[in-house]
């Protein structure tokens, strides 16, 4: 079987020793590693590029398969994500990922904390079977340009998120100043490593950095992201499937089913138009049949917009952008911003902030993500689906074989 040859040139490369490995196993988020044999190659022919001091790679390789805890009740139902061409079913009963206030009159809020965790429960357990039906477990490759703090921020939560369930993750740290040949040999050497499943290049990328040629560069099957345009183009046709939806629209539609939000026939309004946020979520809120608008920067009173929406999607990075009044009653809101704002009362001096003015929009709405806790960890979990899709796509596995 395919896995199996797969499987034994995977063994091959792992008993390679690497050249020179200063730390394998630090509790920070960086480790330095130099590797040597086939799979490598490029790397080293990228030190020759800047001298062997200039490019130093930061590679954090976590290696440990951590067993999560899976309560019972969850290992039971499998992961609810429909086919997304169809409608969802219709909604039933009561949904136990809101919290609804003792006020009538206030928005019940979406637990997506839970949300996730109940993902992550049964990726774990999928996970598990993986590993002890083929010794194989899925791997996640990142590659950082740089230091923002937002950015250091994302990548820590997602190697942590990927410890939870089992994903082992390597986040390739490059500095600012890194060349677009520099970047490409990365991409290039992820995509031939083959206990790499999924690739994601953490964005925005500095501004003398080509993202387009870069994120052309990952190869289509381990595009985790979905933002390689075959798979978004795919997404934006119908009647074609791309290999992977990206994951903060994924997310959104994923909420509004575990909170029994029908969308069919719905209108939906997605503020943003980006290709990690916006875009995507018009796109595939299109394929579950809503009727989409989508807002933007120039778009003339925004407010007479949005007032329409019965679904409302921001995805702009604008704190309290979305007012009380931008809001039809009965609205459900996802808020996908996800800024850092200066905090003088918090300890790291800053918090985390959606687009929605939340205290306003919960006297309209019928239910809100709010900001943190809403749709960012479920954001996160659709990261590690999408690998696990990809391992599994790789191997040939499923649960049942
Ligand atoms: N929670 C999650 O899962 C995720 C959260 N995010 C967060 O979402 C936010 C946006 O990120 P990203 O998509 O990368 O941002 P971009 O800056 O790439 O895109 C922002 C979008 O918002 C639009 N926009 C800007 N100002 C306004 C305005 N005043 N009115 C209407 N539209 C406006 C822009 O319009 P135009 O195109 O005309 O310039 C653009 O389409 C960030 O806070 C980010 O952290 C992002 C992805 C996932
Ligand atoms: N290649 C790439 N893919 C991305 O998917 C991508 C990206 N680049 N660049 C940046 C944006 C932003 N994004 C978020 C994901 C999760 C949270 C999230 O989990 N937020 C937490 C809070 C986070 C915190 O506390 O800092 C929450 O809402 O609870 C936020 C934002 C993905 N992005």
């Amino acid at each position: 079987m395919h896995w199996i040859q797969r499987h034994k040139s995977r063994k091959e490369v792992s008993q390679r020793t690497p050249v020179r490995r200063i730390s394998s196993d630090t509790p920070n988020l960086i480790s330095f590693f130099i590797w040597k044999g086939d799979d490598f190659r490029l790397h080293s022919s990228m030190f020759e590029m800047r001298g062997a001091v200039a490019v130093c790679w930061r590679i954090l390789w976590n290696k440990s398969f951590s067993s999560y805890a899976t309560p019972n009740r969850l290992s039971k139902s499998p992961l609810h994500r429909p086919h997304i061409w169809y409608p969802p079913p219709s909604p039933s009963g009561v949904s136990p990922y809101l919290r609804h206030s003792y006020n009538e009159h206030k928005a019940a809020d979406v637990n997506g904390k839970l949300i996730a965790s109940d993902i992550k429960a049964t990726l774990a357990t999928e996970i598990c079977n993986m590993k002890s039906s083929i010794r194989m477990v899925p791997g996640l490759g990142v590659i950082l340009v740089g230091k923002r703090k937002d950015s250091l921020s994302f990548v820590r939560i997602k190697k942590k998120a990927c410890e939870e369930v089992g994903i082992t993750s390597v986040v390739v740290e490059l500095p600012e100043d890194s060349t677009e040949d520099e970047v490409l040999a990365v991409v290039s050497l992820l995509n031939h490593k083959e206990s790499v499943h999924g690739i994601l290049v953490q964005l925005p990328l500095p501004n003398h950095l080509s993202e387009e040629k870069i994120i052309n560069a990952v190869n289509v099957e381990k595009d985790v992201d979905g933002f390689h345009p075959v798979n978004m183009g795919n997404l934006a046709m119908t009647g074609r499937e791309p290999l992977f939806i990206p994951c903060a629209s994924r997310g959104c539609v994923e909420v509004l089913h575990r909170c029994n939000v029908e969308i069919i026939g719905k209108k939906a309004v997605v503020i943003g138009r980006s290709k990690i946020g916006g875009l995507p979520t018009s796109l595939l809120l299109q394929r579950h049949h809503a009727t989409v608008t989508v807002v933007h920067a120039f778009t003339k009173n925004p407010e007479q917009i949005t007032r329409e929406a019965d679904i409302l999607v921001s995805d702009v990075g604008v704190p309290n952008l979305v007012r009380g009044h931008w809001l039809k009653p009965g609205v459900v809101v996802i808020d996908m911003g996800s800024t850092l704002v200066k905090d003088s009362n918090s300890s790291d001096g800053s918090h985390v902030t959606g687009d929605v003015c939340y205290e306003e929009a919960i006297h309209k709405a019928s239910a809100i993500t709010p900001v943190p806790g809403g749709v960012g960890p479920v954001t996160i979990s659709m990261l590690l689906s999408n690998t696990v899709e990809a391992a599994k796509r790789a191997y040939h596995w499923t649960e049942q074989s």
